[in-house]
């Protein structure tokens, strides 16, 4: 057994080690001399103290053989008394009996397993008495993993990242905090205290509530709630464009009367068929045109025929009943045409369409009735139809791509939007409203120097409105400071060249300074590309050669 010089037999250090409730040897000083894992754990923790074991050591240093072990275990306890030795004082001590005991009945079992929230129950000492199915489940970790099992062992294996139970048995107080359990769950943990008619400590009572599912419920909310800024966003864009959609909106006469003629459209039910080049902002006034109608509350469909897969087209325009075909789905679809009844079909980019399906588009429009894929019956549907084009219809037809008897049908008025460049003088101001737009767009206040207005009036914008919205926004995105000034502007707008003292707009309310600062900056832009010594530069200018190197500063010139 133990060896006179104080050693450990195999058989004593097997057992010490083996059991599952905190073992320690004391010499008769009081000096440990021998622990097993688990008293090491629980001294480390704070949950034993030296002192506390000290206490344990009876005056008349006899071993301590009241203290209940398991069966097996007293056999080796008497062995050693019988051995006689008084050198070591076997302390084998099973400290759930020296206090008050938790008792679980099978009521309260079938409670706890009934709980949504995990529950992890200690006994006083914190060994783990109880968990129920949300823990094992919450966990991964089986009732065998746990049950029995100290908490400072638990924690040593990283079962928990941090153990409540040993918070609240130091503090003997009610604690919730977030834990991981298991390296995986992020849960709110809180450690209650129980104590018996004497004050003991006798459970700790862990809930765990899975917060996993609520931080997605919350990223869910927080989605939607980006998804409905984006919309509100759009509609006071739509708002924006209907409000701007209107002749006294724009200072170009064509303009003036495309307004005057869609004020009109809007007044009638007829096919309208709008014509202008990319970006002019068609879909936009087949919008105005739809709010301003007496269809306004009802639909507004836009189907960009190039956008739609010409497999599905027919399906998504006109709708199928459930089995119309492979891979139909078993609730039918409505179609586009059904979906826009006593609103508005917008069908741009027409000359995309499917040829067949002109013909079958045509039907409708002298019939009023669409059938759906798989159907006998037909359905009366009461739609306005405006489409667009950003080719001209004419060879479009020529190319076969619009059947003529559609174009027809569909443009009883034909209105054809303006290309930018040739109403140049809306440039100023639309360019204002969409800095407006864009800066509540982004949250932010940025301004534009005049010179940058002058520059946008001066460029020919291929792309139109759109390609406008865009150098804006991207001008407004990539500034540091708070105004737009002409080194924001994309190489392909800033070309000093193309300012005239004649186009500068009165609107602009420019001062004489402003003029000149101008026109300095052209001249010297042009003069540096000349001559790029400013040493010669100067002397040809007449100009001190500082006073050229301040003058180049000041206008970011490079
Ligand atoms: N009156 C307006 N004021 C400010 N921005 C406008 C106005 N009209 C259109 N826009 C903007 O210009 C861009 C292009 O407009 P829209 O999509 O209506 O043009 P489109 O002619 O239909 O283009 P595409 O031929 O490429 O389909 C849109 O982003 C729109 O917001």
């Amino acid at each position: 057994m133990m060896k006179e010089n104080g050693f450990i037999d195999v058989q004593l250090e097997d057992f010490v080690q083996g059991t599952d409730r905190p073992c320690f040897i004391l010499n008769e000083k009081g000096a440990l001399v021998y622990s097993n894992v688990l008293t090491e754990l629980l001294l480390k923790n704070h949950l034993l103290s030296v002192d506390y074991l000290h206490g344990m050591i009876p005056a008349d240093g006899e071993v301590i053989s009241t203290i209940r072990v398991g069966e097996s275990y007293d056999a080796l306890v008497r062995k050693i008394i019988i051995s006689g030795t008084t050198l070591f004082h076997v302390v084998l001590h099973n400290l759930l009996e020296s206090r008050g005991v938790l008792n679980i009945d099978d009521n309260m079992e079938s409670v706890i397993n009934s709980l949504q929230e995990g529950v992890y129950i200690t006994d006083g000492e914190g060994f783990t008495k109880k968990i129920n199915n949300a823990y094992t489940e919450l966990t991964g970790l089986s009732r065998q993993d746990l049950e029995g099992k100290h908490v400072a062992e638990l924690l040593s294996f990283g079962v928990f990242d941090s153990s409540m139970t040993v918070r609240v048995m130091k503090s003997r107080t009610r604690f919730s905090n977030m834990q991981k359990i298991n390296n995986n769950k992020i849960c709110l943990v809180t450690g209650v205290p129980v104590f018996d008619e004497n004050n003991n400590l006798i459970a700790v009572i862990n809930s765990a509530y899975d917060l996993t599912e609520m931080n997605r419920l919350q990223e869910d909310v927080k989605k939607s709630e980006i998804s409905l800024k984006r919309k509100d966003i759009e509609i006071d864009r739509l708002r924006a464009r209907v409000g701007q959609s209107h002749s006294s909106s724009t200072r170009s006469a064509i303009m003036k009367s495309v307004y005057k003629i869609s004020e009109k459209l809007a007044d009638s039910d007829v096919s309208v068929l709008l014509l202008g080049s990319t970006g002019t902002g068609k879909s936009t006034m087949a919008y105005s045109i739809h709010k301003n109608s007496q269809r306004a509350k009802e639909a507004f469909i836009e189907v960009n025929c190039g956008a739609v897969p010409e497999s599905l087209f027919e399906s998504e325009l006109f709708g199928y009943v459930k089995g119309a075909f492979t891979g139909a789905s078993d609730r039918g679809k409505v179609g586009l045409i059904e979906s826009a009844d006593k609103g508005t079909l917008f069908l741009d980019e027409i000359g995309d369409m499917p040829i067949h399906l002109q013909v079958k588009l045509l039907t409708f429009l002298q019939t009023g009735k669409i059938r759906r894929l798989g159907e006998t019956n037909d359905r009366k549907i009461n739609v306005r139809i405006i489409s667009a084009t950003n080719k001209d219809p004419v060879k479009l037809i020529e190319a076969g791509m619009l059947r003529e008897d559609l174009f027809y049908r569909l443009s009883l008025v034909s209105l054809t939007l303006p290309d930018l460049k040739e109403r140049k003088e809306d440039v100023f101001f639309l360019a204002k409203d969409i800095l407006g737009a864009v800066n509540e767009r982004y949250g932010k206040a940025v301004e534009m120097s005049k010179e940058v207005f002058l520059f946008l009036e001066s460029y020919d914008w291929p792309g139109n409105l759109r390609e406008l919205e865009h150098v804006i926004e991207q001008m407004v995105v990539l500034l540091d400071g708070s105004v737009i000034g002409v080194d924001s502007l994309p190489d392909k707008i800033f070309s000093p060249s193309v300012l005239k003292p004649t186009e500068i707009p009165i609107e602009l309310n420019l001062t004489l300074q402003d003029y000149m600062d101008i026109h300095e900056k052209e001249f010297l832009s042009m003069a540096i590309k000349s001559e790029q010594d400013t040493g010669k530069l100067s002397s040809k200018l007449g100009i001190h050669r500082t006073t050229l190197a301040r003058k180049l500063k000041y206008h970011g010139i490079k």
